[in-house]
C-alpha cells in the first residue's frame, strides 16, 4: 500500500532527517515506526501525506507517486492523528469530526450524521458531540482525534504518537480499542511511537530507526524480538526482550488438567463455574484473588499469574468465563521455552497466534457515564482550554488534515490559526 524507494530528506538547514529509506508498509497492516528522538520517524510519516516533501526518492501510496498528486487532496484522503489530538478548540466535537467530510463537500447534514456515527464507533456518548474539546479528558480527546481521522473512511491512517500524552491505563484502553477497530476496519496504519511495548502490541511490522534517519531493521514483532539485527536494536528493545516475546504468544497450546481437590488450596467457583479465588483449607489465610485466563491470553500473563497464585496454577476459562482446567507453572515455563526455541529457529511461527487484548471494546466508562470534565493523564485540559506541551505548542497541534497548505520544510508553522473549511 505504501512504498518508500530510496527516499532521502534533507531540510534546508542541512539536517538529514531520513536517509535513503526503502520500506514497504503492507495493506491492511499496522507498521510501527520506532527509534530514539530525532531519528526521523515523524518526517517519514509526514512525507506520506506530503506535509513534508522528500528531497529525493519516490513514495507511492496505492501505487501512485505522492508527488504526482495534489497535496491538499492527498491529505484529505489520508487520516491523520497526532498527540494531544490536535482538535480545533473552538469547534464542537461533532464539528471537529465532520471536518474532512465538509471539506470534501458532503453537506452539513450528511457530515454530521457520519460524525455522530463515529462518536459511537469510538465509544463516546452522543452527548459528547455537543461539547468542546477542553470539556473532554485527554483519552476522550484522543478518541475524537481517531474519529476525525476516520470520518471520510480513508484507507490509510497516519498516527503520530497518538497515545503519548495520556496516562498508562487510558493508553492501554486506547491501544485495545485501536486493535478492535483495526480488526473491523482493516486500515493501512503507520504508527509512530517512542514506546517499544506499544509498537510490539500494535504493530504487524516494526521499523526501527536510528539517528540520522537510518532504518536499521524492519520485521514482525516476534522476529524482531527473537532476532534483533544488531546491538542497537537489541538495546532499543530493552532488557526484557524475552518477556516481551511471551506477550505475543498465546496460552492455547499449554496443556491443562483438572483443578486440585483436597490439597492445601482449592479453587472457589461461583454458580456459573467462574473462578473467584484460591481458598486455603484451614480457612485462616485470606482468599487469594485469581485472574482466570482464556486461550487467547498471552504466555506472559500466564507466567505472571502462575507466579502470583499460591498454588503456581493458572485457572483457565472458556469464552463465557467458566473454568476449563488449570495449567501448572512448569507447563507454562515449557511453553515459554518452546516459544523462544521457535523464535531462534530460522522463521518460526512465534506470534502467529498472537495474544489478543482482553477488553473487547472502548471500556472507558467516561464516554458514557463520568462527567465530561477535566482530563486524565498528562493531556490535561483546564477551564482555559487544553495546554499542549511546549514543544507542541504552535507546531504540531494546529496541523490537521484540513490544512491543505501546511508543509514544514522550513520548520515554520503556517497553520497557527484555525482555518474554516
Ligand atoms: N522542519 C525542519 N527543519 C529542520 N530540521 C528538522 C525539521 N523537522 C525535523 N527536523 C530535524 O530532523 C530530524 C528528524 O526529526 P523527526 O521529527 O522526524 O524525528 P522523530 O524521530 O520523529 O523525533 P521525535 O521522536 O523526537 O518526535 C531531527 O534532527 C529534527 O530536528
Amino acid at each position: 500500500m505504501i512504498q518508500f524507494d530510496t527516499v532521502h530528506k534533507r531540510f534546508p538547514n542541512g539536517t538529514t532527517a531520513v536517509h535513503d529509506l526503502s520500506l514497504e508498509m503492507p495493506e491492511g497492516g499496522v507498521t510501527a515506526l520506532v527509534g530514539s528522538s530525532g531519528c526521523g520517524k515523524t518526517t517519514t510519516l509526514r512525507m506520506i501525506n506530503r506535509m513534508v516533501d522528500p528531497t529525493s526518492g519516490t513514495i507511492r501510496v496505492g501505487g501512485r507517486d505522492v508527488l504526482e498528486q495534489d497535496a491538499a487532496e492527498l491529505r484529505r484522503s489520508i487520516g491523520y492523528v497526532i498527540q494531544q489530538s490536535g482538535l480545533f478548540p473552538h469547534r464542537t466535537v461533532l464539528d471537529n469530526i465532520a471536518t474532512v467530510p465538509l471539506l470534501l463537500g458532503w453537506g452539513r447534514r450528511k457530515a454530521r450524521a457520519r460524525a455522530a456515527e463515529l462518536l459511537e464507533t469510538v465509544g463516546l456518548a452522543a452527548d459528547a458531540g455537543k461539547r468542546y474539546p477542553h470539556q473532554l479528558s485527554g483519552g476522550q480527546q484522543q478518541r475524537v482525534g481517531v474519529a476525525r481521522a476516520l470520518a471520510a473512511d480513508p484507507p490509510v491512517l497516519l498516527m503520530d504518537e497518538p497515545f503519548g500524552a495520556v496516562d498508562p491505563v487510558v493508553r492501554t484502553q486506547l491501544q485495545d480499542e485501536l486493535l478492535r477497530l483495526q480488526r473491523e476496519l482493516n486500515k493501512t496504519i503507520v504508527f509512530v511511537t517512542h514506546d517499544i511495548d506499544e509498537a510490539v502490541r500494535l504493530g504487524d511490522r516494526i521499523a526501527v530507526f536510528r539517528t540520522g534517519g537510518h532504518l536499521v531493521q524492519c520485521a514482525e514483532p516476534a522476529e524482531l524480538l527473537a532476532r534483533p539485527a544488531d546491538d542497537f536494536v537489541a538495546d532499543f528493545l530493552g532488557a526484557e526482550r524475552g518477556l516481551k516475546l511471551l506477550s505475543l504468544e498465546t496460552l492455547a497450546d499449554v496443556p491443562q488438567g483438572p483443578a486440585p481437590e483436597g490439597g492445601a488450596w482449592t479453587l472457589r467457583l461461583d454458580a456459573a463455574g467462574t473462578p473467584l479465588a484460591w481458598r486455603h483449607k484451614d480457612g485462616d489465610a485470606a482468599d487469594v484473588p485469581v485472574r482466570a485466563l482464556r486461550d487467547s491470553d498471552s504466555l506472559l500473563a500466564a507466567l505472571d499469574e502462575s507466579l502470583s497464585a499460591p498454588t503456581g496454577l493458572v485457572a483457565r476459562v472458556d469464552e463465557a468465563g467458566a473454568l476449563t482446567g488449570v495449567s501448572s507453572r512448569e507447563d507454562i515455563h515449557d511453553g515459554a521455552g518452546a516459544a523462544h526455541e521457535r523464535g531462534r529457529s530460522s522463521r518460526g511461527p512465534v506470534g502467529a497466534g498472537r495474544a489478543v487484548p482482553r477488553a473487547p471494546d472502548w471500556s472507558d466508562p467516561v464516554g458514557a457515564e463520568e462527567p465530561l470534565q477535566g482530563a486524565r493523564g498528562t493531556a490535561r485540559a483546564t477551564k482555559d482550554g487544553p495546554h499542549p506541551p511546549a514543544d507542541l505548542a504552535g507546531q504540531t497541534a494546529p496541523r490537521t488534515t484540513d490544512d491543505p497548505n501546511d508543509t514544514d520544510d522550513e520548520g515554520t508553522n503556517p497553520a497557527a490559526a484555525e482555518r474554516t473549511p
